[in-house]
């Protein structure tokens, strides 16, 4: 259908590769033909000057056919070229707007042999069909009863290759679907190559590259091996058919065929057919699998959702984050960490989230950040899906084993921005994250950094700066503090609140994150309750607990706890808009200890 299609739009350059297709025929007509003559009415018949004279037609035939094949590749690049246009632009599309990491090799190599496969094929085709009429015109001509002797063992010949195809176009897939995944891997490591040699992953990936590349050989080996028996059924296909010509060559004497009609049968076998049947099979054999298998890849490849049209952008004004009816769990057996959790956090808002050793919180700044995906539900980051175009530029999210670099302090502090960024803004950051002594310690931002050779805190100083360099407006801090004092801690949770266009989501490594903040999430297991400070020591016992405020101090009218199951936050809370609404199931309140203001939260 598609090739009928493509035939139509192109019906031009088809008409005129047909036309000079027609021509080189002739050559092939005339070869047969004259010579057949040049032997019955020429040489044969005592008329040497008839028998020159037909050869003499035969080789203006030649002359004439080799203008037809001059000028068909004029016409075969008329129907190449824009093929290979139509390929590029999908594959450029594609690349840009979903990071296709194979889309390397899709333009670099699959599109060039598409192109190239494709004028093989038209070639080998045409030629055969032009050829072939020809020929069997001529052998009419000579005699008819020549076309049953010539033609079965020529189709038989076809029928053996046809057997080929399927198999030989399966190991071609194959093939460069390993070549894909080879492509995207490598793609990958050279990107991240300095956190490999940070991260001492060089075995990890040595295995992980060497498993493709393992797999690329044991796909070019099959296709090899197929490869071979397609040159089997070639060799019997393009030699066969002479075999029964010469057999029945007495008979065919004996009953009206003529000597010249016979050697004129014979070099339309030998020098047309044949010739035209090995192209057509090797041609078809190579390029027509190849063809047809890197056109699947190329163009049948699911558009994602919203392919072609321009993503929609992140809008500033929409919620920071959000979180609708998320559900998550490890492992398709495990119980969910989160269950049906809606989350809303407001362009510019904060939340801190707090809960004990175990209840999701890494969880869920995994899910905001993107590491992670629901087993349902949506997370939306600016108004937009997290999946999609932008939204991975618009959070950074600083874990508690903070990520430093051998490099300078300078390359550490901008490592997540693309431009060379201002002084100023280092200055300023470094002064808001409270990172000045540090500088100074190290001997400023071109000062070289040892990972090994710094502290815990010094380490999350740094990783701080960069966050707030960043351009994701929404931090996620997750225990990003652990190793600073409760005064270090304030000032960077203060700075990051006061970040300009930003939105913060701290997960509290002391009480005191808790108390200052506007907004607090609880997290206990799959459930979730939300609200201020106030509101959650008069709603959650777990709260209470987390506060050191204990059991004596449940405020009267606190929603009840005593079948052990907390509040949750309804719809009371959702929607009240500037503020961190959150609402899910929420499993046995556990108690975190007594801790005050300075004590650990979570079971640190
Ligand atoms: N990679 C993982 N594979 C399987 N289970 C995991 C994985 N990470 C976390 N979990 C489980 O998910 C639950 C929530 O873990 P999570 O790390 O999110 O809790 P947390 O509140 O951040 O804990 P902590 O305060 O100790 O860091 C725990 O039961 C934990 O064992």
């Amino acid at each position: 259908m598609a090739a009928l299609a493509y035939a139509r739009r192109h019906r031009r350059p088809l008409a005129a590769l047909a036309a000079w297709s027609a021509v080189e025929a002739l050559h092939t007509f005339a070869t047969g033909y004259a010579l057949a003559r040049a032997l019955d009415a020429g040489f044969l018949a005592g008329a040497p000057r008839t028998g020159l004279a037909w050869l003499a037609v035969a080789a203006l035939a030649v002359v004439v056919g080799a203008f037809g094949t001059a000028r068909t590749y004029r016409g075969i690049a008329a129907l190449v070229e824009p093929l290979r246009d139509t390929l590029v632009r999908r594959v450029v599309t594609r690349a840009l707007y979903d990071g296709d990491g194979g889309a390397v090799s899709r333009l670099t190599h699959q599109v060039e042999i598409a192109r190239d496969t494709f004028a093989g094929l038209l070639m080998v085709t045409r030629s055969f069909v032009f050829t072939a009429a020809g020929a069997l015109a001529g052998l009419f001509l000579l005699a008819p009863v020549l076309l049953a002797v010539v033609v079965p063992p020529l189709l038989l010949g076809l029928a053996l290759f046809v057997a080929t195809l399927r198999p030989l176009a399966r190991r071609q897939e194959a093939y460069l679907a390993a070549d894909e995944a080879l492509a995207k891997e490598l793609g990958l490591l050279v990107a991240g190559l300095r956190d490999v040699a940070a991260a001492g992953a060089e075995q990890v990936v040595r295995e992980g590259a060497g498993a493709r590349i393992e797999q690329g050989r044991r796909t070019a080996d099959a296709l090899a091996r197929w490869s071979l028996a397609r040159a089997g059924a070639l060799a019997v296909a393009g030699r066969l058919p002479v075999v029964p010509l010469l057999a029945a060559a007495p008979w065919l004497l004996g009953h009206g065929v003529s000597p010249g009609a016979l050697v004129g049968a014979l070099t339309y076998l030998t020098q047309s057919l044949l010739p035209a049947l090995q192209g057509l099979v090797h041609g078809l054999g190579t390029s027509g699998s190849r063809f047809l298998v890197v056109l699947r890849r190329l163009a049948a490849a699911p558009p994602e959702p919203g392919y072609g049209r321009r993503p929609v952008p992140p809008s500033p004004s929409a919620p920071a984050l959000e979180l609708r009816g998320v559900t998550f769990g490890y492992g398709a057996h495990a119980d969910p960490v989160l269950r049906e959790v809606d989350l809303t956090l407001p362009a510019g808002g904060r939340l801190v989230v707090v809960g004990p050793s175990g209840a999701g919180k890494s969880t869920l700044t995994g899910l905001l950040a993107g590491l992670l995906q629901p087993w349902s539900g949506e997370v939306r980051v600016a108004g937009v899906p997290a999946g999609s175009a932008g939204a991975p530029a618009r959070r950074v999210l600083i874990p508690q084993e903070a990520y430093v670099f051998s490099g300078t302090l300078g390359a550490n502090f901008g490592y997540l921005r693309e431009d060379a960024v201002p002084q100023a803004e280092v200055t300023a950051a470094v002064r808001a994250i409270g990172a000045q002594a540090l500088v100074r310690r190290l001997g400023g931002l071109d000062a070289p950094v040892v990972p090994g050779e710094l502290s815990a805190g010094e380490r999350q100083l740094v990783a701080l700066v960069r966050a707030y360099l960043s351009p994701a407006p929404v931090a996620l801090l997750d225990e990003a503090t652990c190793h600073l004092d409760p005064a270090a801690e304030e000032r960077v949770e203060r700075a990051f609140a006061a970040r300009p266009g930003g939105s913060v989501v701290v997960v509290a490594h002391r009480a005191g994150s808790a108390r200052r903040a506007e907004k607090v999430l609880v997290m206990d297991g799959p459930g979730t309750v939300s609200g201020t400070h106030e509101e959650l020591l008069a709603r959650s016992a777990l709260y209470r607990d987390l506060m050191g405020a204990g059991e004596g101090s449940h405020p009267p009218g606190a929603a009840g706890d005593a079948d052990g199951v907390d509040a949750v936050a309804g719809p009371g809370l959702a929607g009240d808009g500037g503020h961190v609404v959150a609402h899910g199931s929420v499993r046995q309140v556990q108690a975190a200890g007594d801790l005050a203001d300075g004590g650990a939260l979570g079971g640190q």
